[in-house]
């Protein structure tokens, strides 16, 4: 299983020094540079002149943490390399050991009251989850435990049932051992969490189960160890293998000696099970020290306790493994200090061997394997020509011909053929290489023959033909160009006109609307004229000279310069309003946002119920920690155990509490779990819509220019016609469409026709044969309608005063036709001013 051979790692030991408050301090110097600390224990002059007593006790550690140290100062300089191997494949394993009250819980889970005060844990969590949110190659599975071990029975603190059985009826946790001695633990159940959020929440439940379920036996905190425990699973993506490793995170019992104080009763029960696997621990630390020294120990007794059989690997196994001592500074704990920091020192001659955790997986293998298989069943399908399907088609024929072409036509050693991978691509190729040389020798033939022929009569005939289709060819060509080129200055004529009556509208509406004009763009027209915004996509240089040709220099100047003062973006939103209000899915949108409101507001509340009942359960949480503490120490210092009525009360009243409080923690945590996932997908939702409605917004708005020119040299007249009518509609969607008569129709499709077709007679020519016969009258290119009477008149009457053309739902005036074909024929005979 294990890929590689590892490496040697001796457990690093830290020291953590409490800072206490109110009683004396021992004498003590640090040397944070060595990591050595000295505490000095002062002679007692009862012990009279020959007192060969110790003075000074120095002990090395692999870092000092002293009473100034932060929470995240321990976690950088003690956990942060365990938690990133463990993400790489390696176990990790992070210990505090220390008499009571020295700071284990405070070390690894933290203080509940600060947000700094987080202890090891949670920012294990913390760091765990970010670092899984960068590592995108890997998919990682991490599932949490948390295990309490008293009075050498485990407890799985995670258990649902916690909320209805008693601690006795739970089931309990057991190890089992398999033929290759690894240790399974029976009934510790196995949690996924996806995020922090949840990982933490799990550390919660954990924790206060601990503290609840202690009342039958007076367990405290302070006699049971706790381990919690990460399993880590990393899958890189295109691997068949996968990483396991173990992150525990443990929390162990006082490590008093409390025997020594003449207790009995209960709490002595409990001593002597913590005592026991505290001193089963140190067993193994011994033997584990001595093998390492060379001396001959083939047995390392961890059997012995739950404790040592569940961290076997992280002493002396496959495991980067950290102490933390914890210690006060107190005078009168000096002794159980000492004590600590001799276990230490022991523990740090303990060498681990470290590997990486990688196996292959075997679901990976399958799941390769599988696709493999798919892969190549379709290879063979593909090889076998796909012999379900018919022959090529007339269209890939012809892919195929045109391919074998420029194979033959390229003259270069290196051309390859690629007709494609199946039999019956290749066997295509083959017939059509066969036909075209049975056609060229077939054509060779008959070349030969006619030139033989008129060799005869001395011309070569071949020749002459080929010179003949070229110059017909030549002159498709420059026909279909100009015949391009013409239509290219026709759409340049409709964008301009468009443009100018753009600009014309405006104006008119600075001039007697003068309190809206700011809100007008010049790209974004009002929601009144809606149908402009055709052309605010980009036209091209032509057309842009065409426009400023077309322009009337002087009088569109401080058009222009009104124009560019206009707030565009407040434009945008205006034309946004005229866009909304005949979407079709905007009511919905709406709706899902007034949705989207509604479940924050309540995530906002159920979140903070949550917290509140968090922040209730953690202070009662403290206070009946402190009630037990107070209860241990007391029974250490006095010898016996004071049973004490009204603490017994305040206890149980506070765990009432507590079991109560924890059920209003857990609906609302669920609700609001539910709740978040609503959200997200309401946002996912909104955000869908909110794309597509963008994307609708800006085609509404800057239609792309392809549909304006549309037209090609292929285009028939017909087309063309249908295409400017289109256009025009879409143009003046919003505008009063005029009466079209027949007259009318029959003018349109005259000029459109003519100007489809190389009609090349002159304005004049055109206004002496138009139906009416009036005068068009150019002033400075704005072409006037020419009499009042004209049918355009009595919608646009406007045209009367040197109004630029209108383009309307169909080209239905003199005045159009004429100022069309005027600027028609400025632009072909290239006429700007
Ligand atoms: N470094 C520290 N800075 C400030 N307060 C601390 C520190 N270490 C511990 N404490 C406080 O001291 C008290 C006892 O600490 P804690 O419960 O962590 O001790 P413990 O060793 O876990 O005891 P037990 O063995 O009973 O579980 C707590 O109120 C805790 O907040």
């Amino acid at each position: 299983m294990v890929a590689s051979e590892g490496f040697q790692s001796r457990i690093e030991i830290h020291l953590r020094m409490r800072p206490v408050n109110g009683v004396a301090v021992a004498d003590y110097g640090l040397d944070h540079e060595e990591g050595t600390v000295e505490w000095v224990i002062p002679r007692q002059a009862a012990a009279g002149m020959h007192n060969h007593q110790r003075e000074k006790y120095s002990f090395s550690f692999t870092g000092i943490l002293g009473t100034e140290s932060k929470q995240d100062e321990v976690f950088d300089s003690v956990a942060k390399k365990v938690v990133m191997g463990a993400l790489d494949g390696y176990n990790g394993t992070i210990f505090a050991y220390g008499q009571t009250g020295s700071g284990k819980t405070y070390t690894i889970t933290g203080g509940t009251e600060r947000y700094v005060d987080r202890g090891l844990i949670p920012r294990a969590l913390s760091l765990t989850f970010s670092e899984v949110a960068k590592r995108s190659e890997y998919t990682y599975q991490l599932h949490f435990s948390y295990m309490e071990i008293y009075n050498e029975t485990g407890y799985d603190l995670l258990n649902p049932d916690h909320e209805t059985k008693s601690l006795e009826d739970l089931p309990k946790v057991t190890m089992l051992e398999d033929e290759d001695n690894c240790f399974h633990l029976k009934n510790l159940s196995q949690h996924l969490a996806t995020n922090e959020e949840e990982a933490l929440n799990l550390l919660f439940v954990g924790d206060t189960n601990r503290m609840i379920s202690a009342t039958p036996m007076n367990l405290a905190s302070s006699r049971s160890h706790c381990i919690f425990t990460v399993t880590v699973e990393a899958r890189k993506a295109g691997e068949d293998t996968v990483r396991k490793s173990k992150l525990h995170l443990v929390d162990l019992a006082g490590s008093e000696r409390v025997w020594k104080k003449g207790i009995d009763g209960q709490i002595l029960k409990e001593a002597k099970y913590i005592n026991l696997s505290l001193h089963y621990l140190e067993q193994v630390i011994i033997a584990l020290q001595e093998r390492s020294q060379g001396k001959p120990r083939h047995h390392i007794p961890y059997r012995n306790s739950m404790m040592t059989s569940v961290l076997r690997d992280s002493l002396g196994g496959n495991c980067l493994t950290v102490m933390i001592a914890t210690v006060t500074v107190a005078q009168e704990q000096l002794e159980e200090t000492i004590s600590t920091c001799r276990f230490a020192q022991r523990v740090a001659l303990v060498s681990n061997q470290v590997m990486l955790n990688e196996e292959v997986d075997p679901s990976m293998v399958i799941k390769r394997l599988k696709q493999e298989i798919k892969d190549l069943k379709e290879e063979l399908h593909l090889l076998r020509g796909g012999e379900e399907r018919g022959p090529l088609t007339a269209a890939e024929m012809s892919i195929l011909k045109s391919q074998i072409s420029c194979y033959i036509a390229d003259k270069s050693d290196d051309a390859t053929l690629n007709c494609g991978g199946t039999m019956l691509q290749i066997r295509a190729a083959f017939q059509l290489f066969k036909q075209m040389f049975l056609e060229t020798s077939g054509r060779k033939n008959s070349v030969v023959d006619q030139q033989q022929t008129d060799v005869s009569t001395g011309i070569l005939v071949t020749k002459n033909t080929e010179s003949k289709s070229t110059s017909t060819l030549q002159e498709t060509i420059s026909n279909l160009n100009h015949q391009l080129q013409q239509r290219d200055n026709e759409i340049n004529i409709l964008v301009s006109f468009i443009r100018k009556r753009e600009k014309a509208t405006l104006k008119k509406t600075m001039s007697t609307q003068a309190p809206e004009i700011s809100d007008i763009g010049d790209q974004c027209a009002s929601s009144e004229d809606k149908g402009t915004y055709y052309c605010a996509g980009p036209v091209s240089k032509d057309v842009e000279m065409g426009i400023s040709r077309l322009d009337d220099g002087d009088r569109d100047q401080n058009l222009e310069q009104s124009l560019s003062a206009l707030n565009c973006q407040g434009e945008r939103l205006k034309a946004f309003e005229v866009f909304k209000a005949s979407y079709p899915s905007w009511d919905a949108i709406e709706e899902n946002k007034k949705i989207l409101k509604e479940k924050y507001s309540k995530a906002k509340s159920l979140g903070e119920k949550v917290n509140k009942a968090r922040e209730r359960i953690n202070l009662m949480k403290s206070q009946i920690e402190k009630i037990r503490v107070e209860k241990a120490l007391q029974s250490l210092t006095q010898g016996v155990q004071t049973l004490d009525c009204e603490d017994d009360s305040a206890e149980e009243n506070l765990i009432c509490t507590i079991e109560k409080e924890k059920r209003v923690y857990k609906d609302n945590f669920n609700d609001l779990r539910d709740l978040k996932k609503e959200i997200e997908h309401l946002h996912i939702i909104l955000q869908q819509n909110r794309i597509r409605l963008q994307n609708d917004f800006e085609k509404w708005l800057n239609p792309s220019p392809r549909q304006v020119f549309q037209p090609s040299q292929s285009t028939s007249d017909v087309q063309f016609r249908s295409w400017i009518n289109g256009l025009m509609q879409n143009q003046s969607s919003q505008l009063p469409q005029l009466p079209s008569t027949p007259d009318s129709v029959s003018r349109t499709s005259k000029v459109l026709s003519m100007a489809a077709t190389k009609d090349s007679r002159t304005t004049e020519q055109l206004i002496s044969t138009s139906s009416k016969g009036q005068e068009i009258q150019d002033k400075g290119r704005t072409h006037r309608a020419p009499t009042p009477q004209s049918t355009r008149s009595s919608t646009c009457g406007v045209l009367e005063e040197e109004t630029p053309i209108q383009l309307t739902g169909d080209v239905d005036t003199d005045a159009d036709i004429l100022a069309f074909y005027q600027a028609r024929a400025d632009i072909l005979s290239g006429n700007s001013r």
